[in-house]
């Protein structure tokens, strides 16, 4: 293998094995000849003969590939062995355009021409599930909104747990901490990819973002369906499903797969394979990134643990930020979000000493995201910019913030701009899938 440039003429699937002694499922690929194995453990165990658990576990297979295809992109996806219903296939290659969609712009490929190989399957009738109501999964990635998710959905569920995915034997402590602060058992899934795939820069692989989120939400249906669980509620919010970038008429999403288009396509994939259970979809796709901050502001029992910076969640435990780093795209958005809300002190004593609006070298990072600087969105998991406007106005109007160098010039700046109402942003906005027994009261209204 050559270590600058590895290239390949084709992805394939290779196959799943499930070995239901150990709880663990093999999903296996290769780009031509190079082989990779990704392994998924359930330690909690279930039916493994159940129907709906093949299904999901299939779908899983379907959707862990990304990883590895994005190691060389070569212009053809061959499913092997495994063939596809239309329904599978169209989402599947929509989760590889769009979800992959940073990682080609970033790389400076175009993608639009990959070819995807299936047999055509045809579904007689899905598989039977019947799970009882009321036992939802909650995947929970220690940030505010798994939070709010958690708390929204305290007394419509008669029994709750939490899903959590980390590597072998090395937990995350930004999930693990509050996860304890919900008091709900926690269900897990150990996720070990194929190290070659650690090494991208040594081996000469292309690299990037993927979608995430995709994966942990198919490794969450495997799991609930080995529980006979009802749902798999997401914390996906409305503006995950908005552009991070406008390329022409091409839209790029970091957070492709936490959009309403996958959860869409997803939903429709189980829709076929097992007649719609468990069910997924997001508690919180109705809901600004304001109304978060505004619920999550009043769990104070949290502060003391959670944690969004997303340099809590590097695989090498050595790269590991211990606390919020106070330096990254994500900790200026959230410490901006909770500002409104949040008493000043507070929000300092969480940030411990580097919070961002304290700091009046952040602020360029901060003009990025009200976008005061053109085409400039960080790719990362933050919100709308007319949102992140509104919430300094909202900030700098506290008399714990009066005078922030920070928040008075950003909404200096912003006076150009004419954004919602705050009445507004603190409505329920746009189109959602929460079924009636899990919907918090503000969709009742
Ligand atoms: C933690 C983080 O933000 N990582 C991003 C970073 O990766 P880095 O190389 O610095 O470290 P690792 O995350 O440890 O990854 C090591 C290599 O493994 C590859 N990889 C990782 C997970 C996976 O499922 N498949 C993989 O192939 C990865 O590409 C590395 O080569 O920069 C990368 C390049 O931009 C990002 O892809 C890493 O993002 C992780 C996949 C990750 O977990 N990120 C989430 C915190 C995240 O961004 N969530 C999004 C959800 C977007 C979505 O559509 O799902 C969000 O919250 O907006
Ligand atoms: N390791 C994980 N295990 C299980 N679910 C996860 C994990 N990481 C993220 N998730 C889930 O994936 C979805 C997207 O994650 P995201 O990081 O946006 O949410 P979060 O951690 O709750 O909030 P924040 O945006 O504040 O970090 C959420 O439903 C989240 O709970």
């Amino acid at each position: 293998m050559n270590a600058d440039s590895f290239r390949a003429e084709a992805f394939h699937y290779l196959g799943f094995d499930v070995d239901a002694d150990d709880d663990r499922v093999r999903c296996r690929y290769a780009l031509d000849e190079l082989e990779f194995v990704e392994e998924f453990r359930f330690p909690g165990g279930g039916d493994w003969s159940a129907p709906a658990v093949a299904e999901m576990v299939r779908l899983l297979f379907l959707l862990a590939g990304v990883s590895y295809y994005k190691a060389a992109a070569p212009p053809v996806v061959d499913f092997g062995e495994t063939a596809l219903t239309a329904t599978e296939l169209d989402f599947v290659q929509e989760f590889y355009r769009h979800g992959l969609g940073e990682f080609a712009y970033r790389n400076g490929l175009d993608l639009s021409g990959t070819s995807f190989a299936a047999v055509p399957l045809t579904r007689a009738t899905p598989a039977p599930y019947a799970p009882v109501a009321g036992r939802p999964l909650i995947p929970f990635g220690g940030g505010v909104d798994s939070i709010v998710s958690v708390e929204l959905l305290r007394g419509q569920a008669t029994e709750p747990a939490l899903f959590v995915v980390n590597r072998p034997g090395d937990r995350f402590a930004a999930i693990e901490e509050p996860a304890v602060v919900t008091g709900y058992p926690v269900v897990r899934a150990e996720r070990l990819m194929d190290s070659k795939i650690l090494r991208s820069r040594e081996l000469g692989f292309l690299n990037g973002h993927v979608p995430v989120t995709g994966v942990i939400s198919a490794t969450a249906l495997v799991a609930a369906a080995l529980e006979g669980r009802d749902a798999v509620v997401m914390s996906n919010e409305w503006s995950a499903s908005s552009a991070t970038l406008k390329v022409g008429d091409r839209e790029i999403n970091h957070q492709y797969s936490k959009s309403e288009a996958f959860e869409t396509g997803l939903q429709k994939v189980v829709q076929e394979a097992t007649g719609g259970a468990p069910q997924y979809f997001s508690l919180l796709r109705p809901f600004t990134e304001l109304w978060i901050a505004e619920r999550f502001a009043q769990l104070s029992q949290y502060f003391g643990t959670f944690r969004s910076c997303n340099r809590a969640f590097l695989i090498d435990p050595a790269r590991r930020a211990q606390q919020w780093c106070g330096d990254c795209d994500k900790c200026a958005f959230i410490d901006l979000i909770l500002a409104p809300f949040v008493p000043a002190g507070q929000l300092r004593a969480i940030f411990g000493g580097r919070e961002p609006l304290e700091r009046p070298e952040q602020l360029p990072q901060f003009r990025t995201l009200l976008a005061l600087t053109p085409d400039a969105k960080p790719w990362e998991c933050v919100g709308d910019e007319a949102e992140c406007r509104v919430a300094a106005r909202l900030a700098l109007a506290r008399p714990d913030r009066t005078g922030n160098p920070v928040l008075s010039e950003l909404v200096r700046e912003a006076d150009v701009f004419t954004d919602p109402s705050t009445d507004e942003l603190l409505r329920p906005v746009g189109h959602h899938a929460v079924p009636a027994r899990y919907a918090p009261a503000d969709l009742a209204r």
